[in-house]
């Protein structure tokens, strides 16, 4: 085979919005790439390993060990599943990333999609979109930000109830489905990797009004998406149930109309189900979504916590700056200081 080179662009993504906790997800116009160059090499020249390069967001702290980093490791699990024991000789990675780490913009769904992307262009594997998310579920167990980040636009995913053999091969723990396989490791050390079960994640998508931009307040912190898990119940009343599914219910068709109703999207995107958990994470979080409203801020039509946070996510159709600046002087007012961003919402990844 000759000499080969591809790219892979992956998009960030907003998880939740308000009230689809776990379940609906945004691609946004920030981006992972991955500029990849296999040269051609005969198998008699020694065997050596992949170089990667990394610039852009998170460069200080990403490992450069292909063994180490989230994406390779990914990788090395689908050509591992598929019999492939490494990567190919001489490989060279450039990452360029735009997707700031831990703030709730999906950097970490997005290491993994391009992960199963890298897997499957390395190993000519040519899987279906189904099977790609398959793998990417083994990974990231909640299915919102992976699923946005591979298929794009706005949306809604559920995990398949899986029989009994299939729940076991699906609940094991990812320290073995992505082991740091040492560089100096035996041969069959890590081989034969748990494959996940068929058919795990399903989903749909739904209308998105062109009209509606995407405000990311980002504070200069970061919040690990585990420890804002950590701090979730692990049951709830009937009434915080049945208050977000009436919302997201409505909020699925509602960003999708034109012109979309501030009236309705702003109720429609409150929550009782994580945001109240995880504002004593994130000083200023209920300040900034209880002063921000369509009435004070024309042009708003709805605002929560992106992802599991720190990031605001603030949807509207114009009006963007007054929002970003006001939610800066609030955030403030509790030290905290704030990027902003205005974002689009676009297409899945692309393998070109
Ligand atoms: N491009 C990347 N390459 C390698 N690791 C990454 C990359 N992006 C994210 N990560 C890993 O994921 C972590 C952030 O994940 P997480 O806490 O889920 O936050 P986020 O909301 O950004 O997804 C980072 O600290 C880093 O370890
Ligand atoms: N539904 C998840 C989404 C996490 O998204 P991230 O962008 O913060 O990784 C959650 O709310 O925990």
């Amino acid at each position: 085979m000759g000499a080969r080179k591809f790219t892979i662009k992956v998009p960030a993504t907003s998880a939740n919005i308000g009230p689809g906790f776990d379940v609906v997800g945004l691609s946004l116009s920030l981006y992972l790439t991955l500029r990849v160059l296999q040269p051609d090499r005969s198998s008699d020249q020694p065997y050596i390993p992949p170089l990667l390069k990394y610039t852009g967001e998170g460069a200080e702290e990403v490992p450069l060990d292909a063994y180490k980093n989230l994406t390779t490791r990914v990788a090395l699990y689908v050509l591992r599943c598929h019999d492939i024991r490494s990567f190919p000789s001489t490989l060279e990675i450039h990452v360029d990333n735009e997707i700031p780490f831990g703030r709730g913009l999906g950097s970490s769904g997005a290491a993994v999609i391009a992960g199963v992307l890298l897997g499957n262009e390395l190993g000519g594997l040519k899987l279906s979109k189904e099977r790609l998310l398959d793998f990417a579920l083994m990974v990231e167990r909640h299915p919102d930000n992976v699923t946005a980040a591979l298929v794009g636009g706005f949306v809604g995913s559920y995990l398949r109830e899986l029989d009994a053999a299939a729940t076991e091969a699906a609940s094991v723990p990812l320290s073995e489905v992505l082991p740091e396989y040492p560089p100096d490791a035996g041969e069959d050390w890590g081989l034969n990797p748990p494959l996940p079960p068929l058919g795990i994640g399903h989903y749909v998508r739904f209308g998105w009004s062109e009209t509606i931009k995407a405000v990311a307040i980002i504070p200069r912190f970061e919040l690990s998406t585990a420890t804002a898990r950590e701090v979730l119940p692990l049951e709830y009343s009937r009434k915080d149930l049945v208050f977000n599914l009436q919302r997201l219910a409505v909020l699925t068709t509602a960003l999708g109309q034109s012109p979309p109703d501030p009236e309705l999207i702003y109720e429609a995107m409150k929550d009782r189900v994580h945001q109240p958990y995880r504002k004593k994470l994130i000083p200023g979080l209920p300040e900034v979504t209880s002063a921000i409203t369509p009435t004070t801020h024309p042009g708003l039509l709805g605002i929560c916590l992106s992802g599991a946070g720190p990031t605001i996510l603030a949807l509207a159709t114009h009006g963007f700056e007054a929002i970003a600046e006001d939610a800066r002087a609030i955030f403030r007012k509790t030290n905290v200081e704030i990027d902003w961003k205005l974002l689009t919402v676009v297409g899945g990844s692309v393998v070109e």
